[in-house]
């Protein structure tokens, strides 16, 4: 099965175009507080629209009121949304009747019954992702294989030079990646967007 490559960090229609052009099949734009990457919802708008029908736009939340995330996400006009956060499952839920949602989960999260209750309803799609986001830091691939849920999608200090071999451990279903990716913070090194994009689909 092809890897889905999602790039994330997205503040501007420029690096929109460059992730989009690299191949990528999603795009991120990070709505939390306190993120050195946060975009309005107004330059995602604009940036998700710059792309065209085909490639996804991914708003993503770190524990944020639930109104919050739904008219951030309407605004914006995104096609799905990533929720990292301590969240119930109800809200997770709710969100997912108006979007497709990628649910964050850390290591520590996979043996929480909790946790894993909010991943079995349809449109919800679990992320494996480190303990603190964007924070460029790998997980430890080879002790998750056996834990790893089928169908997740993998993150966390993934970058051109290991993501093909995380690919090969865990077999996720897609791939993302920000703090690598960049020249500075919330803006895109083109090589490595590249390079991240073609090592991924050849993994
Ligand atoms: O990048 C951020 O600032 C951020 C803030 C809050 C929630 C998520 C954030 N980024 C997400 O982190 C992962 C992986 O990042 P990295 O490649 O390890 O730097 C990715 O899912 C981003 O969407």
């Amino acid at each position: 099965m092809t890897v889905r490559v999602k790039v994330c960090g997205t503040t501007s229609v420029h690096d929109a175009l460059l992730s989009a052009g690299a191949g990528a099949d999603a795009l991120g734009f990070i709505f939390a507080p306190g993120s050195k990457r946060r975009v309005t919802p107004e330059v995602a708008r604009e940036a998700g629209l710059a792309v065209g029908p085909v490639v996804a736009r991914v708003g993503v939340f770190l524990n944020q009121g639930l109104d919050e995330v739904l008219r951030t996400a309407e605004a914006a006009r995104m096609s799905a949304v990533q929720l990292h956060g301590d969240l119930s499952s109800l809200y997770v839920r709710e969100v997912a009747r108006y979007h497709p949602v990628l649910r964050v989960l850390r290591p520590a999260d996979l043996g929480r019954e909790d946790m894993l209750e909010g991943l079995s309803l349809p449109g919800v799609t679990p992320m494996l992702d480190a303990p603190e986001p964007g924070s460029g830091q790998p997980l430890d691939w080879a002790a998750l294989r056996d834990l790893f849920p089928a169908g997740a999608w993998l993150a966390g200090g993934l970058g051109p030079a290991n993501v093909a071999e995380a690919v090969r451990v865990l077999r996720p279903a897609g791939v993302d990646a920000v703090s690598r990716l960049e020249a500075r913070a919330g803006v895109k090194d083109p090589e490595q967007v590249r390079a991240f994009v073609q090592a991924a689909r050849r993994a």
